[in-house]
């Protein structure tokens, strides 16, 4: 069998093409290398250790149906439309080789005439005028006999919906994890009038064949073909779960305060694997028995506004005394934790 294969994914499904990628490098040879091409539709990716709420503009993202997917890897987080190409070249020990990877991702750019530089951290950047401007992010994961490198390429992405789910609600988070270096970006097309997913994708090939001087068939893969992927199912399941993507944020607490003209009211959430495992809530309001129920309730609730939201409901409806003052409360509290 050639030591050499080049995957193509024909989904745009987030948690798809990383449980394909995950599958796929967990169970090659380390005899053997792979090159796997891949994008997905409207998504904030983020590190293994990143915070959701701290990263990005979740409400904003639900209202756009913007999916969250979490990675393996470590790093920040990343918009990905389908603008925006992924590479990840998967390699036994000793071959493996960030250095290599990434001069195939330059040489690759340089058969489109481009000219791209690594910038010391984990970017690739372009000139642009009198500045750099980073078009690819990469992250890496590495396991006693075999590591992968994996990186984005932004060609034809929206800048504008990048900058805005990348962009939190100001919120007093106090947390732990890793947070996201801030870059300015450009896209290839900038640089290379008429660049897209299959002509970039045709020179990394390109880039990688010549350089291990190997000839393949190019294999591409779908959800509902009979490709020969062991577990592939249960790992789809779990990177498209939420246990995964927002309960695995590390432990943090949230801080919310506001001033109504009934009274002030200051709400310690303390969140942990999603959930709200502990919750204070202090108000000099003249009744403040609806909100000592309220930091009741919510204990074990999900940190959401569905969630939250349904507990506030069931207050209203107990509290009608209050349900103007609760409304009001209501309304602020579901904006403050998205
Ligand atoms: N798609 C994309 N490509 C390049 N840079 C981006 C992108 N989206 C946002 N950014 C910029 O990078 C920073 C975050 O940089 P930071 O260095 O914190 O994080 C990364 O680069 C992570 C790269 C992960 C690559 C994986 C490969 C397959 S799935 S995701 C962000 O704030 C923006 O300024």
């Amino acid at each position: 069998m050639n030591k050499t294969r080049v995957l193509v994914s024909t989904s745009n499904n987030p948690w798809f093409n990383l449980a394909v990628e995950e599958v796929i490098f967990e169970k090659m040879s380390p005899e053997h290398r792979v090159l796997f091409i891949w994008r997905n539709i409207d998504t904030v990716v983020i590190g293994r250790a990143q915070n959701p709420w701290r990263e990005c503009n979740i409400s904003r993202m639900e209202e756009d149906n913007v999916k969250l997917a979490r990675r393996r890897t470590g790093g920040g987080a990343v918009f990905q439309d389908t603008g925006n190409s992924n590479f990840t070249f998967m390699a036994g020990k000793p071959e493996y080789d960030k250095t290599v990877s990434t001069n195939i991702v330059l040489d690759a750019l340089k058969l489109l005439d481009i000219d791209a530089i690594a910038n010391g951290r984990n970017d690739l950047v372009v000139q642009e005028g009198d500045m750099l401007r980073k078009f690819s992010g990469s992250a890496y994961r590495e396991t006693k006999d075999r590591g992968f490198h994996h990186g984005t390429l932004l060609l034809h992405s929206d800048l504008n919906r990048l900058a805005s789910y990348l962009t939190p609600n100001p919120k007093k988070l106090a947390a732990k994890g890793i947070t996201s270096v801030k870059s300015r970006v450009t896209n290839l097309d900038q640089i290379k009038q008429g660049i897209n997913h299959d002509v970039v994708s045709g020179a990394l090939i390109e880039a990688y064949l010549g350089h291990y001087e190997a000839e393949v068939e190019i294999e591409y893969i779908a959800p509902g073909d009979n490709y020969d992927l062991p577990g592939l199912e249960e790992i789809f399941q779990f990177y498209s779960s939420w246990d995964w993507n927002y309960g695995k944020t590390p432990e943090f607490t949230h801080l919310l305060d506001e001033r109504f003209n009934w009274g002030g009211v200051e709400v310690f959430l303390n969140v942990t694997k999603g959930r709200i495992q502990d919750a204070r809530l202090y108000t000099d309001s003249l009744d403040p028995s609806p909100f000592e129920q309220l930091a009741e309730s919510i204990k074990g609730s999900g940190y959401n506004q569905r969630e939250v939201g349904a507990h506030l409901d069931a207050l209203i409806a107990s509290n009608r005394a209050n349900e103007g003052s609760l409304q009001e409360f209501r309304s602020w509290l579901m904006g403050a934790i998205a």
